[in-house]
């Protein structure tokens, strides 16, 4: 069984694999043991590929080619804040039901997480939204509070009593919704903009004002609104993918001209209907983006929007430092386990970081290279998120060096032609059925007490065929493990 996965959530799993730690050692039942293998995962000093001088950079040191450049010099991808909307958005997801002591208990792991704002439904919603509301604000936290609400004054009036930080505004731009959801043109929108951002900054808090649907705006529309707001002092404009349908391309190319147009912070919002969210959230940072609207496991309308995981995973790769000096990282376990539990979900397998066997490497090739440096086949450290890795052996794309490092992990004596011959024996076994960690260590047991007592030697399958026989049989006859010792 993989530890990192949600005890809740998993499917269920044969234990067949073995942890390993910072240095690339495994070791067995959690207990950090010295592997063979063991090297260190930052320096590679000892790594295969460690070849150091003349020049020559070992790939371990390398940069992530994709880490931004100094070229880069719009991009946030470094200098960016987190408007965390699971209290929101999230709530709008088809399972969410959060009473006043799951909001709550949300907010709070949200803030020691350390995002940077906490954006909570309107408080015009009902009336418990709006008391929700005034007792978050309460709370005392770091992260500032905003709530979010439609361009009326009435839900002004209303959203300013709350005891917020900031009102997020927001009101449709494209033909759709012009048409068919609130009715009004252009010249309306911006009048009512202007009243309700002047009303809102009057009271002496952060306001922003966002179009929805904004890729489907005429663009000379969404330029001239967002200039006019700007130019009253609005503290944030936001892009809204509200149907989840931009590409980076388009999105690099809306937020880039919005940036040369406004001098105010840009929030982008964008919708994961095409799986899209993570990379445009990327891209919007790369574009000169300041603010990154997120949800915790992405959940909200239809299927939600960019994931705080997700995002933090996709941050993380381009900045580790940046990215660890910001955020305390071993929360996001335990902060999707929170939200998962309170809208009856799985923590998806795939989920970045924490997904089930996020860590775990399994194909011989992976394996071998993993545990001579992890950063082979790791773009994230699983330490830094409060997770340990795992080799996977029991499985017929296993390797004779796997195998050895659980050899040495069991303290047995065995030369590499023995643990190549004991190798193909689990290949063989595991063709039939994937083998659990007991099962390979029990087999490793009989080949080696084999090879001690001089009643086995590498090549002679029927041999070792016979003592496996009979080991199982001296198991299922109640006679213990005669080999386990
Ligand atoms: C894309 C997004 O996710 S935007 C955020 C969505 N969030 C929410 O909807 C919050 C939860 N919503 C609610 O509780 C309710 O919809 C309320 C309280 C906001 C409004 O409820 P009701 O008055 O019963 O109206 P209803 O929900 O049926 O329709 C929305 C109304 O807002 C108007 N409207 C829609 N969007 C906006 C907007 N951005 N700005 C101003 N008015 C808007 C519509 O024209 C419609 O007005 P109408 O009453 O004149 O027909
Ligand atoms: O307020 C915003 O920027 C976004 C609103 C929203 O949820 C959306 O457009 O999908
Ligand atoms: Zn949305």
């Amino acid at each position: 069984m993989c530890p990192n996965q949600n005890a809740d959530s998993s499917p269920p799993t044969r234990d067949q694999m073995v942890p390993v730690d910072m240095n690339g050692s495994t070791s067995v039942n959690s207990t950090h043991t010295n592997g063979v293998n063991g090297v260190n995962g930052t320096n590679g000093t000892n790594g295969v590929n460690g070849v150091n001088g003349n020049g020559y950079n070992p790939p371990q040191q390398r940069r992530n080619p994709y880490a931004p450049r100094a070229s880069d010099f719009l991009s946030n991808v470094s200098n960016f804040k987190i408007i965390e909307s699971t209290l929101r958005e999230g709530e709008q997801f088809a399972n969410a039901f959060f009473d006043t002591k799951t909001k709550i208990a949300i907010a709070k792991a949200l803030d020691a997480f350390g995002v940077e704002y906490i954006e909570l439904t309107s408080p015009a919603a009902s009336e418990q939204s709006r008391t929700d509301c005034e007792a978050i604000c309460k709370l005392g936290l770091k992260a500032k509070i905003l709530t979010h609400i439609r361009c009326h004054m009435d839900d002004a009036r209303i959203a300013v009593e709350t005891g917020v930080d900031g009102v997020d505004v927001v009101i449709g731009t494209s033909s759709f919704l012009r048409e068919f959801s609130h009715g009004k043109d252009m010249a309306y929108i911006t009048k009512t903009a202007i009243e309700v951002i002047t009303f809102v900054k009057s009271k002496g808090i952060e306001v922003r004002f966002s179009s929805e649907d904004s890729f489907r705006s005429d663009l000379v529309d969404l330029l001239s609104i967002y200039q006019t707001v700007d130019k009253i002092g609005v503290n944030r404009v936001g892009i809204a993918d509200t149907v989840g349908c931009a590409n980076p391309r388009q999105v690099y190319d809306l937020v880039r001209t919005l940036r040369g147009v406004v001098g105010c912070d840009i929030e982008i919002h964008l919708h994961n209907d095409t799986g899209m969210a993570i990379a445009n959230a990327y891209t919007a940072l790369e574009a000169g983006a300041t603010h990154i609207d997120t949800s915790v496991l992405g959940i909200g309308e239809r299927v939600g929007i960019t994931p705080l995981g997700g995002l933090v995973a996709c941050l993380y790769a381009a900045n580790p430092e940046y990215v660890k000096s910001k955020y305390n990282l071993p929360m996001l376990r335990e902060i999707e386990n929170l939200v998962a539990e309170a809208v009856e979900v799985n923590v998806p397998f795939m989920n970045p970081i924490t997904g089930y066997c996020a860590f775990t490497h399994k194909a011989g090739i992976h394996a071998k290279a993993i545990l001579n440096n992890p950063s082979t086949y790791e773009i994230l450290k699983p330490e830094d998120f409060g997770l340990t890795r795992y080799v996977s052996i029991g499985h017929r794309l296993t390797g004779w060096n796997a195998v050895k490092s659980r050899v040495e992990q069991l303290g047995l004596n065995l030369n590499d032609d023995e643990i190549k011959d004991a190798t193909a024996k689990i290949k063989e076994l595991a063709d039939v059925r994937t083998q659990s960690m007991d099962d390979v260590d029990s087999l490793l047991r009989v080949y080696h007490s084999g090879i001690q007592s001089g009643q086995l030697a590498v090549g002679q399958k029927e041999a070792l065929d016979r003592l496996l026989r009979k080991h199982r049989e001296s198991v299922s006859n109640g006679e213990g493990d005669a080999v386990s010792a």
